[in-house]
């Protein structure tokens, strides 16, 4: 069996056809008196409450189920229209409170002995979450456990009370908000953090204490622990807000909860593969309609007489940073909220498709989710960033009377966006926009409660609703003509503590809110009776005038009482204007503290801004210095360099100089050497001629002797002289080298954008300086072995490069120490030789003596041939003289 669906807007039908598959699956039982008991399902509804243990409804037979223990299967099923009936069954046991006798009992409900089994002496089990993951591994047998605080509040989970059906007629006719406490499992990761610390204790069932300072303890409607499946939830929260929408109420279940607290698994829960089977971690919503269309169905069975009609148009839209959005049109955009008198609150534009049965509902649950703003914080690694709301409008028609009756109820069921610290959710940029949006609105749903607290409690209140948008189109959910469950969702972990505490507050409010429920009925039937009513108290009205005219008042006491109750209006009016004026007044305050607040942060924003470009200018004028100590140190070195070039001009002068010396010396020497030659070729004739010979003979050999020792010492001076030259040609290339250095490195601090060119020429300049460095021998390996760094943008390469021009330098100071000590070796050099050359000058000036002598002896030698022997006593006396003269004289 196949249906279609209706896609119906606000403008009429789109025309567009989606077809399902209508086959439901749910077996319905028949009910032929529900509609007659339509008009009392509020006190159906009240009595299908919490509170008393044991008492489950039973989805097949439309009856409530009681079990009892005592060691006995007992089932008994009830009718719903017998109250007597059903007050009798469901007086509560006290023996039955007891978690561990409830064990023990032995009952035919599946449900109860799944739970009996779960919540014994070890939980074992794991969770999985709503997206198929899993949550938290929780197979540790609790007996196994230490005894810790942990566990202890983990004991009192395990003994924590479960889902208890208990009747209580008054509760919703008094009471048209439910707040319900849901905890979820810890999860893996707030286990990481801080293990199974918890930061809540379940009282009891209704009860729940904060663990932390002070101690709080808060009291709900219904407290459900983290072992409570989604059907139990379901039966506690679903059946009376479905049957409170049949009769023509409007109904509003909605999650709220810290981010990843639980919302979406709450109210959506597992609905994949819903094409084979039913997923037991299904939601709130699909067993909601699950629910909703096995009634619609027993209804329409047992009203075939009066021809009822069901129909059901949904919509599914999403509140995303205050814009509304349809989740079944995702195309369509910031739709308007509009009210009117008849309709309502509506979203104009919003696509409405009529669904018949429980598989159209998931396929637009499926679609709507698919098309919701999801992204991931800290805390939930899919975080629906959005409010949601699923409506379902139930229209019922029926003939009775030849007059056409109808209902209208309208079901919301909201998965509010998560709750969230901005800090603890790890959220920046666009999700900080989001989530200060999510908050915002958020905060007008506390103050929209708060205001609506204060109104229950009697007092005037103005309920901000347009604040927001989630709040305005929730306006007749949260004050008005709604029944209303809050299912306020918490994580037990320490990790969560503000934020459970914040929500266990919001939740504590909640539940002082009072609704004023209106039945949405086009109530014809009733309407005519009721102006029947009014006609037939009008006429007794005349009828008792008539006979005691003293019984009904005068218009002058009528006038007296109209005066006396103005008066009261009066003072009435005063209080408000009073209370206005304090309102006005606190509302001023709160702008003026909100205009100081904002004013707080936008300078503190411009003071961020300055403080950035502060950081800026700073990091500016640190590079600056860095340059210009830079130049400064290249200054330092152009200033040593160029001295070091005059030292050098001045040592290679020097060189000059003593080249030339050199050069004079070793001419001078040559003469020396000629002269003394011709001397000794000279000698024999003067030995074989004359005696006294002997002594000049001896005297040449003297100075031969000494100008070979003298040529030896030139030998040395002149290899020395090499050496120095060696070296200085060595310096003065590693002189070249230095400047070649500091002249790239100075480059090298130019501007920015030419920096990276040079610091290639640079580094080429450094490669062949190192190949010229190569070629130099001696202590240059240590220079080598500072090598040029690639990349010199690198901060690492650029102080390796440092480095290396750092040696560089040093290796010039020592060079300039050894040209020092060169320098001094030629000082020595020089002095020696000018000893020398002063030596060599006597015996020159000698030699030339004794040459003018020999002259002359020769002359004296001739005139003793003519003169014969006479004179000869004369010339041995003058040779003796000469020769004494010439011994006084190399002494010397
Ligand atoms: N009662 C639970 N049992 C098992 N798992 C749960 C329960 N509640 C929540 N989880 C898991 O915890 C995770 C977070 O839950 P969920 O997405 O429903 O949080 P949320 O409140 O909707 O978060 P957000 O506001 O960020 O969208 C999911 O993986 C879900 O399956």
């Amino acid at each position: 069996m196949s249906s279609s669906l209706r896609v119906v807007s606000k403008a009429g039908t789109l025309g567009k056809k989606l077809s399902f598959d209508a086959r439901d699956g749910i077996s319905a039982g028949n009910d032929p008196h529900f509609h007659e008991r339509l008009p009392h399902a509020e006190s159906r509804i009240a009595k299908a409450s919490i509170r008393k243990p044991l008492l489950f409804l039973d989805d097949s037979e439309s009856s409530f189920k009681v079990s009892t223990s005592g060691g006995m299967k007992k089932t008994t099923t009830l009718p719903c229209s017998s109250q007597g009936q059903r007050q009798q069954h469901h007086r509560r046991s006290p023996s039955l409170n007891n978690f561990p006798r409830f064990e023990n009992a032995v009952t035919d409900s599946a449900a109860l002995s799944t739970r009996a089994l779960r919540q014994s002496a070890s939980f074992s089990g794991r969770v999985f979450t709503s997206r198929g993951g899993r949550l938290a591994d929780q197979s540790t047998p609790c007996s196994s456990r230490k005894t810790s605080r942990n566990d202890v509040n983990g004991a009192a989970w395990r003994i924590s009370p479960r889902l208890e059906l208990e009747e209580d007629p008054a509760f919703l006719q008094d009471h048209n908000v439910q707040v319900l406490l849901r905890a979820r499992p810890i999860s893996g990761i707030e286990i990481a953090q801080l293990g199974h610390a918890r930061c809540i204790r379940q009282e009891n069932a209704y009860a729940i204490s904060w663990l932390g300072q002070p101690e709080t303890r808060f009291s709900f409607d219904y407290v459900a622990s983290e072992f409570v499946t989604q059907e139990e939830l379901f039966r506690v929260a679903g059946p009376p807000m479905v049957e409170n929408c049949m009769a023509g109420n409007n109904s509003c279940v909605f999650a709220y909860g810290q981010t990843g607290s639980g919302k979406t698994h709450t109210m959506l829960g597992d609905v994949g593969d819903f094409d084979r089977q039913p997923n037991e971690n299904r939601g709130m919503t699909p067993r909601v309609f699950e629910y909703l269309f096995k009634k619609i169905h027993e209804e329409e069975v047992a009203q075939r007489h009066t021809n009822m009609k069901f129909k059901c148009r949904c919509s599914f839209l999403e509140i995303y940073n205050e814009q509304i959005s349809d989740l079944l049109e995702p195309s369509s955009s910031n739709l308007p909220i509009r009210e009117d008198s008849t309709k309502g609150i509506y979203v104009d534009g919003l696509v409405e498709v009529e669904a018949q049965n429980v598989r159209n509902i998931l396929h637009l649950l499926l679609l709507g989710a698919a098309n919701r703003k999801v992204a991931a914080t800290d805390m939930n690694r899919e975080s629906s960033r959005s409010h949601s709301v699923f409506t379902c409008v139930i229209e019922s028609q029926w003939e009775c009377d030849a007059t056409i009756n109808s209902r209208i109820g309208r079901l919301n069921l909201v998965d509010l966006a998560g709750s969230e610290r901005q800090k603890s959710s790890g959220v920046d940029g666009e999700r900080f926009r989001e989530a200060a949006s999510i908050n915002k609105s958020l905060s007008t749903l506390g103050l929209v409660i708060m205001d609506l607290v204060d109104i229950a409690n009697g007092k005037q209140r103005h309920v901000p609703y347009r604040d927001s948008k989630l709040t305005f189109l929730l306006q007749d959910s949260l004050g008005g003509n709604s029944k209303t469950t809050i299912i306020a969702n918490i994580s037990p972990s320490s990790c969560a503590s503000s934020e459970t505490l914040s929500t266990l507050k919001f939740a504590q409010r909640a539940k002082f809110i009072q609704n004023n429920a209106v039945v949405g009925e086009d109530a014809s039937r009733e309407a005519k009776g009721s102006k029947e009513h009014i006609q037939q108290l009008k006429d007794e009205l005349a009828r008792l005038r008539r006979q005691n005219n003293s019984a009904i008042p005068t218009p002058e006491m009528l006038v007296v009482k109209l005066v006396s109750e103005r008066q009261v209006t009066k003072r009435l009016r005063n209080e408000v204007g009073s209370y206005q004026r304090e309102l006005s007044e606190c509302r001023m305050k709160l702008r003026t503290s909100l205009d100081a607040n904002q004013r707080i942060v936008s300078e503190l924003d411009v003071l961020r801004i300055e403080l950035e470009s502060s950081q800026d200018e700073c990091k500016k004028l640190q590079q600056d210095l860095g340059t210009m100590k830079s130049e400064e140190k290249a200054e330092q070195e152009a200033s040593s360099r160029s001295q070091l070039e005059i030292q050098l001009q001045e040592a290679t002068q020097e060189s000059t100089n003593l080249q030339t010396e050199l050069q004079w010396t070793r001419d001078s020497l040559e003469e020396v050497e000629s002269l003394v030659e011709r001397l000794q070729r000279k000698t024999p004739a003067l030995e074989s001629g004359v005696p006294e010979a002997s002594y000049e003979n001896f005297m040449v050999g003297q100075l031969q002797a000494e100008i070979i020792e003298m040529h030896a010492r030139l030998e040395d001076e002149h290899k020395r002289r090499c050496e120095l030259e060696v070296q200085m040609a060595n310096y003065v290339k590693y002189q070249e080298i230095e400047r070649k250095i500091n002249r790239e490195c100075v480059l090298s601090t130019d501007d920015s954008k030419a920096t990276r060119k040079k610091t290639v020429r640079h580094h080429d300049a450094i490669l062949q300086l190192q190949l010229e460095l190569d070629t130099i021998d001696g202590e240059s390996d240590a220079i080598k072995s500072f090598r040029w760094e690639e990349g010199t943008h690198d901060d690492e390469a650029e102080v390796k490069n440092s480095v290396t021009i750092m040696q560089l330098q040093l290796k010039v100071e020592t060079l300039e120490a050894a040209l020092l000590e060169e320098r001094q070796c030629l000082a020595e050099v020089r002095a020696t030789n000018e000893q020398l050359r002063q030596q060599l000058e006597n015996p020159q000036t000698e030699l030339h003596g004794e040459k003018a002598r020999i002259e002359s002896f020769k002359g004296g030698h001739r005139s003793l041939d003519v003169e014969s022997k006479s004179t000869s006593e004369d010339g041995k006396a003058r040779m003796h003289t000469s020769w004494s003269q010439f011994c006084l004289f190399t002494k010397i």
